[in-house]
């Protein structure tokens, strides 16, 4: 289950008495039918639920089931007799069950991930039923969401609007966002006459950027470590004229820092797989050897192949306007960054002062100075000292090996921040957007939440986020309910 119930936990008060059929809190399934076979000081039931066992809980902590309910679920859960958690969750797995992935609440779409490809519910003859059919005619489905945008700007002076895509890490949010501008690209797109439209540049636009802001996490082998905001933007006859991609808060400590079995950013095992002349020319090789991948024990992906990955992102690169000589550069980057990770330091002459550690950090000092194309005693100076300025004077400050190994932390994360700004922006400029449309409809295709044991700076920002997009989808979601 991948989506946030809070918005349906306030139980509807129900007279509970023996025999009613109930749900219950169960360790193992979550939640448990049963009938109440007695009420205990008017504050507690027992209950013989369907799986033989006998339960004693609160009786603020049961909830009455619909035992009227349809057999198969109903495709709106406004629908419902209770609106509390174990209703929505038994109406989605029925449905789930039956290969119903897609269910409203009023008009919410709710999705959840089948974990297996469905060309059939997303090809061209499922998109020409959903163009121009009433919301709520057909069977749920997020081509209808996609046609109520695109609907309400054509029929309402070009009316702009924004579909947030929201839920848990590997909820399937990506997937569905691109579902949506496939969608919006049918609607909207032009008859190819020459070169590539817009619409098939922004879908092309996603291995790029997968490739550089995706990683594997514990949850999801291709999870977005960034937030998307795409504008599709449209002219006054509804065809599609510009498009424009915004990101945030990419994960920057992930370039530096990953915990065992996730990865790092794709684009660093794509590069170690490339053809044999590339690993010479940037001087890479087996991605065991690079610090910033081997802190985890998992380098491959099941059902990938990294080589094939990275001529196919090659490729794309192409498609989207990035040059021979800018690919190069980019790639130039990328093998830099994880030569920087290998340069260790050891104590200096001086107190409190570096040095490369050893023959093979000088290796990859030069080879990183040598790919970034500067000069390798300011690139050990850079990393080795501080330079602070008072209003006084300039004091250069040497760094401990502790001290150096962070400040070179520093650097890689940067350089591969503005990497991925650069390409965002690169795509951007070749994809084109119009400064003449007036109406957009935009796909927001957020970073899933994630809570672990120990959650960082960015987890926290990620959380916080949601948490008010929920905020916002609880609003919505009782102004249904209550206008249904
Ligand atoms: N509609 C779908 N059809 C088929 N497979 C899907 C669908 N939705 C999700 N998946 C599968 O689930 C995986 C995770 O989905 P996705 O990357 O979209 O999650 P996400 O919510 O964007 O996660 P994150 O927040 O970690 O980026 C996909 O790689 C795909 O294999």
């Amino acid at each position: 289950m991948m989506i946030h119930l809070h918005a349906y936990m306030q139980g509807t008060p129900v007279n509970i008495i023996a025999g009613s059929h109930v749900w219950v809190q169960d360790p193992q399934v979550c939640w448990i039918d049963g009938q109440v076979s007695k009420i205990i000081k008017g504050n507690d039931a027992e209950i013989e639920a369907t799986n033989g066992n006998k339960v004693v809980a609160k009786l603020s902590n049961i909830y009455p089931k619909d035992t009227e309910a349809p057999p198969g679920g109903v495709d709106d859960m406004t629908k419902l007799s209770y609106l509390h958690e174990p209703g929505v969750l038994q109406n989605l797995k029925t449905r789930y069950e039956l290969n119903e992935i897609y269910t409203y609440t009023g008009n919410i779409l709710i999705a959840i991930n089948p974990f297996q490809r469905l060309p059939h519910i997303y090809d061209l003859h499922m998109m020409q039923q959903y163009k121009g059919a009433p919301f709520g005619e057909l069977s749920p489905h997020v081509f209808a969401v996609a046609d109520v945008a695109y609907r309400a700007m054509i029929n309402h002076d070009g009316k702009s609007n924004s579909i947030l895509v929201s839920g848990e890490s590997g909820a399937g949010k990506t997937e569905t966002t691109k579902m949506l501008m496939r969608y919006l690209a049918f609607l909207g797109g032009r008859a190819v006459t020459e070169g590539r439209t817009v619409e098939q540049q922004v879908l092309e636009s996603n291995p790029v950027l997968e490739a550089f802001g995706n990683a594997k996490t514990v949850r999801n082998n291709n999870s977005s470590r960034f937030g998307k905001f795409v504008e599709i933007q449209f002219d006054k006859s509804g065809r599609i004229s510009g498009a424009a991609i915004r990101t945030y808060l990419l994960e920057r400590s992930r370039v530096c820092q990953i915990n065992d079995p996730e990865r790092n950013y794709h684009c660093f095992y794509l590069l170690c797989a490339a053809p044999q002349e590339e690993i010479e020319k940037y001087k890479l090789g087996n991605p065991k050897t690079f610090h910033y991948l081997n802190q985890s024990k998992c380098y491959e992906l099941d059902d990938i192949n990294d080589s094939r990955e990275y001529l196919a992102t090659r490729r794309a690169m192409d498609i989207v306007g990035i040059s021979q000589n800018e690919q190069e550069a980019i790639f130039r980057v990328v093998a830099a960054i994880l030569h920087i990770g290998n340069i260790d330091f050891a104590k200096g002459r001086e107190v409190d002062s570096s040095v490369p550690k050893d023959d093979k950090a000088k290796f990859h000092l030069k080879t990183t100075s040598e790919l970034l194309m500067c000069d390798v005693r300011a690139l050990e100076d850079a990393l080795c000292k501080r330079v602070m300025i008072t209003p006084e004077e300039v004091i250069k400050r040497s760094l401990d090996p502790q001290s150096a190994a962070i400040s070179r932390d520093g650097l890689a994360k940067t350089i591969y921040c503005r990497l991925f700004d650069w390409l965002v922006n690169k795509i951007n400029s070749s994809i084109g957007q119009d400064s003449n449309s007036k109406s957009l409809i935009g796909v927001l295709d957020i970073y899933g939440f994630e809570s672990f044991k120990s959650n960082s700076f960015e987890q926290f920002c990620i959380n916080f986020t949601n948490e008010k997009l929920q905020q916002h989808f609880n609003q919505a979601t009782s102004k249904t309910m209550i206008s249904t």
